[in-house]
């Protein structure tokens, strides 16, 4: 049997759109399948209705030859197909393997044996390299961990077909390479893969062939080895995509953020995040902060944006001192902000997409006057960013946000945050789950925004967008700053190599 999944001329529609619009996609026995698409193209749809989430309108699912009837996520299970989601479903304080056995049925009069379910959960992640300890807890355990945790649980229930919804997003770059291997370590045991990602990258680097959707409908199916990054990027857009973006020089302004030996406490009882941090951002600059995920970026983000006090230091904006005012002081003060969690610190999921757009200014003229909204101001702004960042709904700004893509439900924030016009912008990680069209896009604002005299703080863990967008960069380590560099006189292995704690000219 060539193909162990057919999904033939599959329909579904949405209020005002329609999501998948006869797609066709087959999956071959031991290969890892690359599924393609601009933000809001319609491959999360498709991967729920394969696992039982959703039911599609028309079109026919064949697993291993047999026509099948997918309507819930457990007859996916039974036919041995497994999703790990891009939102973790894990019980913090439980262990991995209490997690993994969460919702298996116990045989007929038997209860389950947690000392032998651990031992088998050790025996699955050895079989495929994963490294997971399976009394360990949750809430202990790395993103990239709790991810094999998912992983272990598809095994665990003997599932062969694999379905991974852009598991790289939330992932390190080491963790990305780990990752990959461990995919590749899958097809040597006979597993099969399907694989939704934005990076072309990663298509390249791990899937034997890919299947492009755009806006609902099958474009086509290629094999990545004789395919270019560039053909995909532009079979996915509909045109070409330039993987660059133009920087004009231009000299840097007064400073108008300053931030003087800050120092912020963790989470953690007695532990500094932010250790005596000084840097400045100066008028039409970008400022890019780099570091290995976790050694104080939020912590020094949330101090400047007022979410989290400081324990000692100063932050500056246009000469005042902002460190004791409150998060809606500072936004009135020209500080804008694209948090890291969109579905947490971001947007309200249960509101309309016009309310989000002016959730931090609703009270402000023209959108409100003496108590009462404006509904007629408030919908023609939030149409124009709707309109400018090609934010995709349904019913447009009347759409629940929740039932937008996440692509589109970050490009609703950066539209948000820069239409404010701030004097610092926060980005951080601005890009994370978006297609090369949105990327390109988005950064060309961000440009914009520095080349009209603002400043921006750019918050990345992927270091090209650091390099290519940053004026100077900043090199964070342990919550401390390991130097300042222009992004002229750098590259990729000197900014590694500092984000490792090494200083510049300590290794001549
Ligand atoms: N439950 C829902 N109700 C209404 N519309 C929905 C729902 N789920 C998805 N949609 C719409 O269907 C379309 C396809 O969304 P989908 O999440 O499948 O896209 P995607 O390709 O996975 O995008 P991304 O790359 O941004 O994650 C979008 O226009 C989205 O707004």
């Amino acid at each position: 049997m060539e193909y162990v999944v057919e999904m033939l001329d599959i329909r579904k529609e949405f209020p005002g759109v329609i999501a998948n619009d006869n797609i066709t996609l087959r999956l071959k026995k031991g290969e890892i399948h690359a599924l393609l698409g601009e933000n809001g193209a319609g491959k999360s749809t498709l991967m729920s209705i394969l696992f039982g989430l959703y039911q599609a309108d028309s079109g026919k699912i064949r697993v291993n030859g047999k026509d099948v009837s997918i309507s819930n996520p457990n007859v996916a299970n039974e036919l041995g197909i497994g999703m790990v989601h891009q939102h973790f479903k894990l019980v913090h304080n439980f262990t991995v393997t209490e997690n993994i056995i969460l919702g298996m049925e116990p045989k007929a009069g038997l209860s389950i044996d947690i000392k032998s379910a651990a031992k088998r959960v050790k025996e699955i992640s050895e079989q495929y390299g994963l490294n997971v300890e399976p009394n360990a807890k949750i809430e202990d355990v790395s993103v990239g961990m709790q991810q094999r945790v998912e992983i272990l649980k598809m095994l665990y229930r003997n599932a062969d077909i694999l379905i991974f919804d852009e598991p790289t997003a939330v992932l390190t770059p080491q963790e990305i390479d780990d990752l990959i291997k461990i995919m590749k370590n899958l097809i040597k045991e006979g597993k099969s893969i399907i694989l939704i990602t934005h990076k072309l990258k990663e298509i390249k680097a791990v899937a034997d062939r890919c299947t492009v959707i755009r806006r609902g409908k099958y474009i086509g199916t290629v094999d990545v080895e004789s395919t270019s990054k560039a053909q995909m990027a532009e079979m996915m857009v509909g045109r070409e995509v330039l993987f660059t973006v133009d920087k004009p020089e231009k000299k840097a302004g007064e400073a108008i953020l300053k931030v003087d030996n800050l120092s912020v406490k963790s989470s953690r009882e007695g532990v500094m995040a932010v250790k005596n941090f000084s840097f400045e951002i100066k008028e039409g600059e970008i400022l890019g902060l780099a570091g290995v995920e976790g050694n104080g970026q939020s912590e020094l983000v949330e101090a400047i944006t007022g979410l989290k006090p400081i324990t000692s230091g100063k932050i500056t904006l246009n000469g005042k001192e902002i460190s004791s005012l409150s998060i809606r002081e500072r936004i009135n003060s020209g500080i804008a902000h694209i948090p890291e969690d969109r579905q947490k610190r971001g947007l309200v999921l249960d509101y309309t997409v016009g309310q989000n757009m002016v959730i931090e200014i609703y009270d402000r003229k023209p959108f409100s006057d003496r108590g009462l909204l404006n509904h007629k101001a408030i919908s023609e702004y939030a149409e124009k960013i709707v309109e400018d960042f090609d934010v995709r709904a349904g019913q447009g700004v009347d759409s629940i946000t929740r039932s937008l893509s996440g692509g589109n439900q970050q490009k609703a924030i950066v539209g948000r945050e820069i239409e404010l016009k701030p004097d610092v912008l926060i980005a951080v990680q601005p890009t994370r789950g978006l297609d090369v069209g949105s990327i390109e896009y988005i950064h060309r604002r961000l440009i914009e925004q520095r080349n009209n005299g603002k400043a921006i703080l750019l918050v990345s863990l992927e270091l090209d967008e650091i390099l290519s967008l940053s004026d100077r960069i900043a090199i964070i380590n342990n919550g401390e700053l390991i130097g300042i560099v222009n992004a002229k006189d750098t590259n990729e292995n000197e900014v590694g190599l500092m984000m490792t704690g090494i200083k510049r000219g300590d290794t001549d």
